[in-house]
């Protein structure tokens, strides 16, 4: 066997509040030979790389963190693209679109090319619209190219419902589905604690008020977090590096993510089977009327959003072929 296919390797684009959240929850809890860090910002990027290399020099992590390239993340097992603007306080997640798709275009013209056997992982918003870009940017099999979608919304969702019934959140089986963002929706009528409906297990207490509380605090928590400490990070950062140890470790975990809806033309969080190979196949589940009209409407939203997106880099790159295109005769 070559030494490459000794290593496993995760590269992670961006080093920010994310990025080296992380990367030290990767070291924390190593489950690859190496975290390679890349972000233009060069100083930051050398002082993230020395103070998280500090936090391995201790016991035997068994983990490595070095600065890389574009090039060299190319080439790694998973890539997570934590790179981009965020939200300031009060601001939506759609309003980062803009720049976030250019960095991300540019990120896959430095990174290729890509090993095909790359699985990405996008975690940089609006996550789904950047998801659905990242799979025609890429090149990638739709199955390799995934984003972290309302998985961190679930993991709220588990922790605000747990808190509510006086039971552990890991015990709470239930989703938020559909964008990482305004138009996601919780599926009630699959929740469950233990094996109890929640219905069963709430009885009177499950009313419209209770449910809709909880929705506006699943739906609001990044804001409210964001208006205090300016972002969010740990959350993510533990999502993000459990979802590359499902990946490396081939488990087959089920999990809400952001993937390719054919029937639906977009990205958007749906349950799925998680392993080596990225989304190994979506795993049906079932909605009531309700939630089937929610999953439309989030849909049609974030289709409409994608048209615009489209339009926008039709129009920059025919911007780009006329300058092009006039470029020798303003030289000569
Ligand atoms: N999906 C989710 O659940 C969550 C997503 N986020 C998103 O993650 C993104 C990052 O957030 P933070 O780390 O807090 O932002 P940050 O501003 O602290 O870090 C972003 C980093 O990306 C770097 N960067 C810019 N262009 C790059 C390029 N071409 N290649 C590599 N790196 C590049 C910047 O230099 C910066 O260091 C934001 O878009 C934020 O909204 C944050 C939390 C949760
Ligand atoms: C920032 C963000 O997307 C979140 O914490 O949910």
């Amino acid at each position: 066997m070559s030494e490459h296919k000794l290593k496993t390797s995760i590269a992670i684009l961006g080093c920010g509040d994310v990025g080296s959240t992380l990367a030290y929850t990767l070291i924390l809890n190593p489950i690859c030979s190496e975290v390679i860090l890349v972000d233009p910002k060069k100083e930051l990027l050398e002082a993230q790389v020395r103070d998280l290399g500090d936090a391995t020099y201790r016991g035997n992590t068994g983990a490595k963190i070095r600065a890389g390239t574009h090039k060299d993340a190319g080439q790694a097992d998973v890539v997570v693209i934590t790179a981009g603007a965020k939200q300031k306080p009060g601001e939506s997640r759609i309003s980062l679109l803009s720049r976030n798709l250019r960095i991300l275009s540019s990120i896959f013209s430095a990174m290729a090319p890509i090993d095909p056997d790359t699985i990405l992982l996008l975690v940089a918003n609006p996550v789904d619209i950047l998801t659905y870009f990242a799979r025609k940017m890429s090149g990638l099999p739709e199955s390799q190219v995934l984003g972290t979608g309302t998985s961190l919304d679930s993991a709220r969702l588990r922790g605000i419902l747990g808190q509510k019934a006086g039971v552990a959140p890991h015990s709470i089986m239930g989703y938020v589905l559909g964008e990482h963002g305004d138009s996601q929706f919780i599926a009630w009528s699959s929740c469950t604690i233990g094996t109890t409906p929640l219905s069963l297990a709430l009885g009177k207490d499950l009313t419209n008020e209770f449910k809709e509380e909880i929705a506006e605090h699943t739906r609001g928590a990044a804001a409210a977090i964001i208006a205090s400490k300016g972002c969010t990070a740990y959350g993510i950062g533990n999502i993000a590096a459990s979802i590359c140890k499902y990946i490396l470790f081939d488990q087959r975990t089920v999990r809400p993510l952001s993937f390719y809806q054919p029937e639906l033309g977009c990205c958007l969080s749906m349950p799925a089977v998680l392993g080596r190979k990225g989304i190994i196949k979506a795993m049906p589940i079932q909605l009531n009327d309700v939630e089937k009209r929610d999953l439309e409407n989030c849909a049609r939203n974030l289709r409409s959003i994608i048209e615009g997106a489209e339009e926008e880099l039709d129009a920059e790159q025919k911007l780009k072929e006329a300058f092009e295109a006039e470029r020798p005769a303003v030289q000569s």
